[in-house]
């Protein structure tokens, strides 16, 4: 780690559980007990630390990972409508133009790349099971599940897709959880390619045990799906052993780093899915995982940013930071 980061909380799989039945609450994450103030102490906010973390990055080679859905776009009532800011756009924008950069989203690449609209950056989608980067400028290894493709704009690619084989099942489950809850107003069933969610959001609380008994009897009949819960949201995922931290070793392999102890990895993510890319920084022993959240809560990133506006903030900092090093 680059610099000292501060004790980390009990294991986030013993939490998991527990996660399962917050959804009352609406976030899907463990709340801790402590106020904002007193958890901040144990993650230090990412803008307050800046100083210290860039003169601790000095000499290293800066991978930036950013999350969609309430970490680069506020969290909305209507998922379709989850649009990023022009503001927004230009600050992962001018990051990407001094250091490689990844969006790692549990929205199927087609609609992430649709909101983003970024040339210089490389997506994965599904949580990390579809992931593009282009063929020739990269370190591609030879990997089972990689094919090369050209994508909608023409460009040669490499596609990572573990979960391939699982497609026809995914829009057979679709097909069925559709049916099941067309009665229930307000849930909707989003094709994410290699994964399923199941948004409750605009659900009424009495209706959302009918949603998660859906879920759960319907995923019963494909035992090679399990059930993850975000915000507000139900996802189905082929049983695989591949996550978003899994998706940030290979990106990491891809960019150029698997040989090599200078560089430094930073994910920032607010949900539950990216605490799998923070358990890897904090096993692989450096980088930053820095989580956006405005409560506190069970989380194994050593840092923290309340929110999109302080995600930007911090964005714009960096790219200052490098670019008056040039
Ligand atoms: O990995 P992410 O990029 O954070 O994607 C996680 C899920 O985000 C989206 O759902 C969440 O954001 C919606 C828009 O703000 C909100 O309406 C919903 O309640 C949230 O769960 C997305 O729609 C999902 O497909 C992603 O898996």
């Amino acid at each position: 780690m680059g610099i000292q980061s501060p004790k980390q909380p009990s294991s986030y799989d013993s939490i998991s559980k527990e996660m399962l039945h917050d959804h009352q609450k609406g976030e899907a994450a463990v709340t801790v007990s402590d106020s904002y103030s007193e958890w901040q102490a144990k993650h230090p906010s990412a803008l307050e630390v800046f100083e210290r973390m860039i003169a601790a990055a000095k000499g290293k080679k800066i991978v930036m990972f950013l999350d969609y859905d309430g970490t680069l776009s506020p969290i909305v009532e209507d998922p379709n409508k989850a649009v990023m800011s022009d503001a927004m756009r230009s600050a992962v924008q001018e990051v990407a133009r001094y250091f490689p950069t990844a969006i790692v989203s549990g929205r199927c690449i087609d609609k992430v790349n649709g909101f983003v609209q970024l040339k210089n950056v490389v997506y994965a989608g599904s949580h990390g099971m579809d992931i593009s980067t282009p063929y020739g400028s990269l370190k591609h290894q030879n990997h089972r599940h990689a094919t090369r493709a050209v994508d909608e704009q023409g460009n040669e690619v490499v596609l990572f897709q573990p979960a391939a084989e699982f497609l026809p099942t995914i829009q057979e489950i679709i097909q069925v959880l559709e049916e099941k809850v067309k009665n229930i107003k307000g849930a909707m069933v989003e094709d994410n390619k290699f994964c399923i969610s199941v948004h409750f959001r605009r659900v009424k609380e009495e209706d959302v045990n009918s949603i998660e008994e859906i879920v759960n009897s319907t995923v019963k009949a494909f035992p090679e799906f399990r059930i993850s819960e975000g915000k507000k949201v139900f996802e189905v995922k082929p049983r695989i052993n591949w996550d978003k931290g899994r998706a940030l070793e290979y990106l990491l392999e891809t960019f150029g780093f698997n040989n090599s102890n200078d560089f430094l990895p930073m994910y920032i993510g607010d949900d539950n899915t990216d605490e799998d890319a923070f358990n890897v920084i904090q096993r692989i022993g450096r980088g930053y995982p820095i989580i956006v959240s405005a409560l506190p809560r069970e989380t194994k990133a050593s840092f923290s940013l309340r929110d999109p506006d302080e995600v930007m903030s911090f964005l714009l900092r960096l790219a200052k930071w490098k670019k008056m090093l040039h």
